[in-house]
């Protein structure tokens, strides 16, 4: 459904040549991991078309990227991106109006699960309540690509196991979910796959089954084992 070849990003600091053909399936959440830099969120934003590949191509559900593939790929970034004087009732009528599939009583739903008021403005939240809301918002539209950038930072321990509950609950057969993380231990147990990306190249990819019975290890230490 989304097939990446030959894909190849230069900065003046990382080449980041993903240089191989990697093909990601609708119905998988795929873990995506490696240490800072090590080019997870130029990956997502290839994806995204918010960066733009020197070379190589990029086909979503057998077409190259268009105007038409995007409509159809969210991506969440790491960073917080509400205005500060929205409150999340403002958010969603922001939202319904950029994206044709954004879903209010979905994401109403979502605030009354993470018990966020609506009514309260970004400005007076905290960080965990903001890095719930960018959740919220992501998971109400419909896309058939979702990318989550480091979804869980800033989320105490309890939520952010119900989060990635949350969001592989979100996943599904007409899905691919996209999730990078440093908080390996939580995302191993909500995925299907995983990518270790290491220095800009894609170093072992597979289904979390398949890597942890050819290695014997699970993701942690695979992960220790790639980069320590
Ligand atoms: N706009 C940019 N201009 C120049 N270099 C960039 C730019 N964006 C990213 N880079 C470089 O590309 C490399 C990969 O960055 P990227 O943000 O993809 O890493 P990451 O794996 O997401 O890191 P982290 O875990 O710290 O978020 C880094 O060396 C970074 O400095």
């Amino acid at each position: 459904m989304l097939v990446l070849q030959n894909v190849n990003k230069q900065y003046s600091s990382i080449t980041a040549a993903y240089n191989q053909c990697i093909s990601l399936e609708a119905g998988n959440v795929y873990a995506l991991l490696g240490p800072n830099g090590s080019g997870k969120s130029t990956f997502m934003k290839m994806i995204a078309g918010l960066v733009k590949a020197d070379s190589g191509q990029i086909f979503y559900k057998g077409q190259p990227l268009s105007c038409e593939s995007k409509a159809d790929i969210s991506y969440m970034p790491t960073e917080s991106y509400f205005y500060s004087y929205m409150t999340p009732k403002d958010i969603s009528n922001y939202f319904s109006d950029f994206f044709a599939d954004f879903n209010k009583d979905r994401f109403y739903a979502f605030l009354n699960d993470m018990q966020l008021p609506d009514n309260l403005k970004a400005y007076k939240m905290s960080t965990g309540m903001l890095a719930k809301l960018k959740i919220a918002v992501s998971l109400s539209r419909s896309s058939g690509l979702m990318m989550l950038d480091e979804p869980l930072n800033g989320i105490d321990i309890i939520s952010r196991e119900r989060m990635a509950a949350t969001i592989a609950a979100n996943s599904g057969p007409g899905r691919i979910m996209i999730v990078s993380s440093h908080l390996i231990d939580e995302l191993e147990a909500v995925s299907t796959h995983a990518i270790f990306i290491k220095q800009g190249c894609i170093v072992s990819a597979g289904s979390i089954e398949e890597l942890r019975n050819q290695t014997g290890l699970n993701l942690v230490d695979q992960y220790k084992r790639i980069y320590a």
